[in-house]
């Protein structure tokens, strides 16, 4: 088949497996570029590690400190009508290149929500690993099953109180919109914390410990954003702020239980980048075309792979207590926050018109970063070539 973009909204229908490849493999390179983290995790757990941040940390665990890991995402393979999704081909190509360098690397395809796929994990590890010692938590997604009576929630991408209005950018005509979102009700916030907040990684953490498969000084971190006052009316201030602070209180509670045994748990607040989850959320495309482009200027961007990257090796095993926040949170959003960023991208917002986006923000960089997510747009790939949309790899199938 030969594959061609196809933007709706904020997905692409189509992905790349090539393409994918090439992405997982630009990733690897720079993290085997910064040379080996020695005192790195060396087995390790990713549940969300497909995709994004999660991908970014699989990569950082296994070439940047030689670990081996198990990878929990939910994603579709392709069949000879339809390419799969992203996640499918990162983690096919990440199966690949870990092998190649005889790095120990299981997948598991499946809900990391249903207690089906805890159990499963806890076998492997049991079988093959005996033991891990970094989990690393980065789910992203729209919905739940919850695992002991079946319900299925949804969460809301909406503010509280009030509605929200904002410019933001419609990505399809590439033109300025005023967005508004009316706020969530009681309901909306209390599904969207069950989805997006701290319960499922307790139940993990709980279910690993109990299992006997957390090594002493096991080390757990889970993913949140808090963004600036540009973005908190729709995020922080919104049904994902409570979740992401219902995931500071669980940081807590397992922090005190890994305390225990000579370890940690951290929620680390990254920046913001595109990833599929990210451009799903009003005003964060326009907020990140501007952020990138002062942030390039500045010559302080970083991605996915960089953030993990320093995230690993600045704060999570640097070999010194990793400087925290008052929540006792890994703050790598530092750079993002600084007040010569933010007044620079408040002068932007302030000036920012459909004839000029192109030029006030990095707009570009934005759109080719998302076709990239798909395997759009890689160097040394040719589109014109006819791909194989069925690639298998060693994957673990739930049902
Ligand atoms: N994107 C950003 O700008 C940003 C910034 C800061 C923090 N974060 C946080 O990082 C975390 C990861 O987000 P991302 O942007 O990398 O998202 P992403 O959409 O790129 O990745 C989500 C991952 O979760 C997996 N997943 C989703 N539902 C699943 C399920 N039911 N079972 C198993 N796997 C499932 C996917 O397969 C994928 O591997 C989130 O907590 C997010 O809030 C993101």
């Amino acid at each position: 088949m030969i594959i061609k973009p196809k933007v709706r909204g904020f997905i692409c229908t189509t992905t790349h497996p090539v393409g994918c490849e090439a992405n997982v493999r630009e990733q690897i390179a720079y993290v085997k570029g910064k040379g080996k983290l020695e005192q790195g995790p060396k087995k390790v757990l990713v549940i969300g590690a497909s995709t994004g941040y999660g991908l970014a940390s699989r990569i950082n665990a296994a070439f940047g400190s030689g670990a081996a890991t198990i990878g929990v995402f939910f994603e579709k393979p392709g069949t000879d009508k339809k390419p799969g999704t992203a996640g499918w081909y990162n983690a096919a190509a990440f199966d690949k290149a870990a092998k190649e360098e005889g790095l120990y690397a299981r997948s598991i395809n499946g809900d990391a929500f249903s207690n089906e796929c805890r159990e499963k994990v806890i076998e492997l590890i049991k079988q093959d690993l005996g033991e891990v010692d970094l989990v690393v938590y980065s789910l992203a997604s729209p919905v739940r099953k919850l695992p002991d009576t079946g319900e299925v929630v949804r969460s809301a991408l909406k503010p509280i109180g009030e509605p929200y209005k904002s410019t933001a950018l419609d990505t399809n005509k590439d033109v300025l919109v005023e967005a508004v979102v009316e706020p969530a009700n009681e309901q909306e916030i209390a599904d969207t914390i069950k989805v997006m907040g701290g319960q499922d990684w307790e139940l993990w953490m709980n279910a690993l410990e109990e299992a006997g498969v957390l090594a002493e000084g096991a080390k757990s971190v889970a993913y949140s954003y808090i963004g600036t006052d540009l973005t908190w009316p729709i995020y922080w201030h919104g049904t994902l702020g409570k979740a992401k602070e219902d995931l500071d209180r669980a940081a807590h509670a397992i922090d005190s239980k890994l305390k225990a045994r000579g370890g940690n748990a951290h929620v680390a607040v990254l920046k913001s980048v595109v990833t599929q989850a990210s451009a799903a959320i009003p005003v964060m495309p326009l907020y990140i075309s501007m952020a990138f482009k002062v942030m390039k200027e500045q010559g302080i961007h970083e991605g996915c792979i960089e953030q993990i990257q320093r995230l690993f090796c600045d704060r999570l095993y640097s070999g010194q207590p990793a400087p925290v926040d008052e929540q006792n949170r890994l703050r790598l959003d530092d750079w993002e926050l600084r007040d010569e960023v933010q007044n620079a991208c408040r002068e932007i917002w302030k000036q920012v018109q459909d004839d000029n986006i192109y030029q006030l923000t990095d707009y570009q960089g934005y759109k080719d970063e998302f076709l990239r997510l798909f395997g759009f747009g890689l160097k040394g790939v040719d589109y014109d070539a006819d791909v194989d949309t069925q690639v298998d790899f060693d994957v673990i199938e739930l049902a």
